[in-house]
């Protein structure tokens, strides 16, 4: 089942996110801030943090690129050798963990160091599981940073604002 907005109504939006150089959450802030442009209540959670999903018409799920896919507790202690913070549980734990068929829509975003095939995407990985939970993903980004530890390149704040618009 797919939500509908009657014309008016507000948009309730949860945004689960994972950092470790704390890069994806400042691009899940910009995303942020262009849904609440568009007068969307948005709730924003790390994964070992989150409500439920309840009363919520858009999932947004967010993750640094780790491995080619989302990361896991090896490649968090790789970033945590690296000089990363870590959370000890990530988002792949938390879809994991997610209950049942949801009916909201969803998005999924991630961030990269390179854009070519071999970089891998995050995002690919939640919308995967995102589906299996039966939830209807409208929407996939990945933006680049500029190395390991970040920041994020050029433009790609702004662009994560109006991807978040977007959604809106
Ligand atoms: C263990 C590890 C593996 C990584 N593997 C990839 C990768 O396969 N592809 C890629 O584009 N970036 C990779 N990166 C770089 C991360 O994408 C980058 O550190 C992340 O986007 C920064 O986000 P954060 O500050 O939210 O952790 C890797 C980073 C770490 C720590």
């Amino acid at each position: 089942m797919v939500a509908v907005l009657e014309f008016g109504a507000t948009m309730n939006v949860l945004v689960v996110t994972e950092t470790c150089f704390g890069n994806t959450a400042r691009v899940a802030d910009a995303i942020v801030a262009g849904l609440r442009s568009h007068g969307a209540v948005v709730t924003v959670a790390d994964a070992a943090s989150a409500p439920a999903v309840d009363h919520v018409d858009l999932l947004l799920v967010g993750a640094p690129t780790h491995s080619m896919g989302l990361p896991g507790p090896g490649t968090r202690r790789q970033a945590e050798a690296k000089g990363g913070n870590p959370p000890a549980i990530g988002v792949a734990e938390w879809l994991n963990a997610l209950p049942g068929k949801q009916t909201c829509r969803g998005a999924a975003f991630d961030t990269v160091t390179g854009r070519g095939f071999f970089s891998g995407s995050a995002a690919k990985g939640i919308e995967k599981r995102l589906r299996r939970h039966g939830v209807d993903v409208v929407a996939r980004e990945s933006f680049l940073v500029n190395a390991m530890e970040g920041p994020p390149a050029d433009g790609e704040l702004a662009r994560a604002e109006r991807w978040g618009a977007s959604l809106g």
